[in-house]
């Protein structure tokens, strides 16, 4: 049985299908403090948050049975990736599930501060009609700026066109195509600050975001400028803003996010009467907070139960058409890491990694990660996954070389792992054989047809007659029963490779006895497991 551990308010209707699970026990406790969740996480599989949980290296380490933390939300900035990615743990987000939402917060917010809505409600209410304070501006013709041209931003930007504001966005992942399509001018962060009216921003805090508008940047702006955050906290300088609004450069500012949350109660925002907030509500609707924690309950879902999934976070994304191409080697790729680390004696220097045929022509980044993880596992046992087996591999100083090439030497894909130690070179190739599933078909400089599952035996011996009888009788002697048998050789009478498929674990004083066998070099088992 998985258990799931929800320490954040997640819609229930969202997580219905993680509940219904019949090999998934949900528990939902939310509100912890870090040390809390360090005494309880070591019994979960897989930890659902949204931003409240801070996911500390602290608690993963604590998580010795964690393979999955869940974000149904986008920003991951409150769990640490880097701990994770080490620790192999798979962080997936629920990135389209709360976009519309966040985009309808953010306009509602640049609605309010062009017409003082919050500001008016508080006096009315008061019982105070004042008509003359609040004298607003319209939308309608006023440049906006959108610094980040991702989900949100983008939709934001259509939904100002409606309105008749004039766009320009910046985003460095921005075509001019895009920007066409989207009907808006794409220009630099400085025509942004220089020329807007509103300034909306949706990006991540990143080390290059962070004060991304800052006191340089309110120096050059229109006087009167409108700005709103429905981001991330410290995308804008909050000191700075305070001091743009106070000496008139900035007219209104619309907050939903904090440099840290919730702010103190004498954050200089909370008694500023141009400042608007709202504590963090940007994903706050019945339908965003279904839709994310529905896309993240499937991902786990797949990922306890080992089926492929989407949206990791600590891994590279793959489009889909180049996935369709790829995963169906994945499982052969990892045989391939699995079987030559087992052939090969010493300390790991280099992985060489060479694809032909057609997946030469594709991204095969994350194939390389299962083979890497082949190879690993067999000393790092389940330390290892594809999320952390590039780190491992790093982190050991073992150089990874993917090379690629067109010919594969008649066979629609090949894929060959070479495994370079300080004492050996070995080498593996595979396939799929359509129909016939998985095949090894060259081990070394002998080429063979073998699938790689249960025990293998692998026999180096030399091309003589009666080389397979005596190998044949002195397995059946141990009663260990051969399912299929292949030879190969290069040339007739020098060194050959037999490579038998036996039902059982061939035991170590069963090797023993090949070796010593006349006219056979070597005797070696590979398992897999
Ligand atoms: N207030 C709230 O409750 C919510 C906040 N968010 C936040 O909104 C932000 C945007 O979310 P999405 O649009 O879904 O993400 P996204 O990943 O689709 O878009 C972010 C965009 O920012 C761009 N970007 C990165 N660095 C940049 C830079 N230096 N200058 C300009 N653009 C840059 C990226 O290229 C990307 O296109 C994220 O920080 C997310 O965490 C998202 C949902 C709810
Ligand atoms: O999805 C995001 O990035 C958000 O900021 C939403 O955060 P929340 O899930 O509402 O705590």
């Amino acid at each position: 049985m998985f258990k799931v551990l929800v320490s954040d308010p997640i819609s229930d209707f969202g997580i219905q299908q993680l509940m219904d699970a019949p090999d998934i026990q949900v528990d939902k406790n939310t509100g912890l403090s870090e040390d809390e969740l360090v005494a309880i996480i070591g019994q979960y599989d897989a930890l659902l948050v949204r931003s409240q949980t801070k996911v500390t290296p602290r608690i993963m380490e604590a998580g010795t049975k964690l393979r999955v933390i869940g974000r149904a939300g986008v920003g991951v900035d409150n769990i640490d990736l880097q701990a994770a990615t080490q620790r192999g743990i798979i962080v997936i987000n629920a990135p389209d599930g709360n976009t519309i939402t966040t985009c309808e917060h953010a306009f509602a917010m640049m609605m309010a501060i062009a017409r003082h809505i919050p500001q008016a409600y508080e006096k009315t209410i008061k019982g105070i009609w004042d008509r003359k304070s609040f004298l607003g501006v319209e939308l309608r013709n006023k440049t906006l700026g959108v610094l980040g041209m991702g989900r949100i931003g983008s939709e934001v930007a259509k939904r100002a066109k409606a309105f008749g504001m004039n766009i320009i966005g910046y985003d460095p992942f921005m075509t001019d195509e895009r920007a066409d399509k989207l009907g808006i001018k794409l220009g630099s962060v400085d025509d942004i600050i220089r020329q807007a009216d509103f300034i909306t921003v949706h990006t991540p805090l990143t080390p290059e975001t962070k004060h991304m508008i800052a006191r340089p940047q309110f120096e050059v702006m229109k006087p009167g400028m409108r700005i709103i955050n429905c981001a991330r906290g410290g995308v804008i300088d909050e000191l700075a803003l305070v001091e743009a609004i106070d000496r008139g450069i900035v007219a209104g500012a619309a907050f939903d996010v904090f440099e840290v949350e919730p702010p103190a109660p004498d954050h200089p925002f909370l008694s500023n009467p141009n400042i608007i907030v709202t504590p963090h509500l940007g994903a706050s609707t019945v339908e965003a907070q279904e839709n994310v924690a529905i896309d993240v309950s499937e991902q786990v879902i797949c990922i306890l139960r080992d089926q492929p999934f989407k949206n990791a976070v600590n891994m590279p994304p793959v489009p889909a058409d180049v996935l369709n191409k790829i995963q169906p080697y994945f499982e052969l790729g990892e045989k391939l890491g699995i079987f030559v680390s087992q052939l090969s004696k010493g300390p790991v220097v280099e992985i060489i990694v060479n694809y032909s045929g057609e997946l030469a022509e594709v991204d095969t980044q994350p194939l390389t990660r299962y083979i890497v993880k082949g190879v690993l596992q067999q000393h790092l046992g389940s330390n290892v996954n594809v999320v952390n087996s590039m780190h491992l591999a790093k982190v050991r100083d073992i150089n990874i070389l993917v090379q690629k090439s067109n010919v594969a030497k008649g066979f629609t894909n090949l894929i060959t792992v070479t495994l370079r130690t300080n004492e050996d070179e070995r080498l593996v190739a595979g396939t799929l054989l359509n129909g016939y599933g998985e095949r090894i078909v060259q081990i070394d400089k002998y080429p063979v047809d073998v699938a790689p599952e249960g025990h293998l035996l692998l026999v180096k011996h030399n091309d003589k007659p009666g080389m397979i009888g005596s190998v044949g009788t002195l397995l059946g002697n141990n009663d260990i029963n051969i399912a299929t048998m292949q030879v190969g050789r290069k040339i007739v009478g020098g060194s050959a490779i037999m490579v038998l498929s036996v039902d059982r674990a061939v035991p170590k004083e069963v090797i023993e006895q090949l070796k010593t066998t006349p006219q056979i070099n070597k005797a070696k088992e590979i398992v897999f497991q």
